[in-house]
């Protein structure tokens, strides 16, 4: 009997640089698939088995890690920011590069060190990434939990300080504010459940291989 393989895929931004992907490593969705308008949420492939879920980027690791999807594609922050031990990462798919940075307003930061730092008040959708980022250096993160637009937290006095990511930079010029200080860099890898990745081996790695060819290609 063919093992039952579902893979879940992010809706949103990071979609868009998956189909090619996806299509690189042989997997044709349904055309629905890539119907944002569509209100479907599973999808069979050409790849008789093999079926793709669409759920947000947080939502991934949650299926996999649960194993109600045995594979998925999540960014790296997602992944450090739940810490899942069922979770098996092996490839970095080279896709959805930016960073995770602390960012505050243009004028704080012009007298502002970083290094002098005791204790942070930061809005952001990160808070156990950024409290042990900030526990590691010694300096004390309350966090103020949100799910977007965390770049109006200091103009409008929630919070002083964001974390967030950042890519081409706009979102934080367009609202007065700056990078002040890395915390990861950023891209989206394969994630695969630990127990469906020995109790279906089979099925599963020779899909991480193609993966790590199809990102090598790209
Ligand atoms: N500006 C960006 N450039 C590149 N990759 C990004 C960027 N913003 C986010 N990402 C990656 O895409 C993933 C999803 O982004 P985000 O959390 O902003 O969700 P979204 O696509 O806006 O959808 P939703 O918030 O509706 O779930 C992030 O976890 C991150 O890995
Ligand atoms: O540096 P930039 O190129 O401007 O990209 C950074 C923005 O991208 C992400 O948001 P997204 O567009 O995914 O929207 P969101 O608020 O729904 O997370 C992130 O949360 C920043 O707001």
């Amino acid at each position: 009997m063919k093992t039952e393989l579902v893979f879940a895929i992010p809706k949103g931004r990071i979609l868009e640089e998956a189909l090619p992907l996806l299509a690189r490593a042989g997997i044709e969705p349904e055309p629905a698939f890539a119907d944002e308008s569509s209100r479907a949420l599973q999808f069979a492939t050409n790849v008789p088995g093999l079926s793709l879920i669409r759920v947000r980027a947080f939502d991934v690791a949650t299926f996999v890690a649960h194993g109600a999807a045995d594979l998925g594609i999540a960014g790296n922050d997602v992944l450090m920011e739940f810490a899942y031990s069922e979770i098996y990462a092996p490839v970095d798919l080279g896709i959805g590069h930016c960073r995770l940075s602390v960012a505050e307003p243009a004028e704080m930061a012009a007298g502002d060190d970083p290094r002098s730092w005791s204790h942070v008040r930061v809005a952001t959708k990160y808070p156990n990434l950024t409290s042990q980022h900030f526990a590691a250096r010694g300096v004390q993160a309350e966090c103020v939990k949100l799910n977007g637009a965390m770049e109006l937290a200091p103009r409008l006095g929630l919070t002083q300080r964001i974390v967030d990511l950042v890519s081409s930079g706009r979102t934080l010029k367009e609202n007065g504010l700056v990078e002040v200080e890395k915390i990861a860099d950023v891209t989206s890898r394969l994630i695969v459940n630990r127990a469906a990745f020995k109790t279906k081996a089979a099925a599963i790695a020779p899909w991480i291989e193609r993966f790590r060819e199809a990102a090598g290609a790209a």
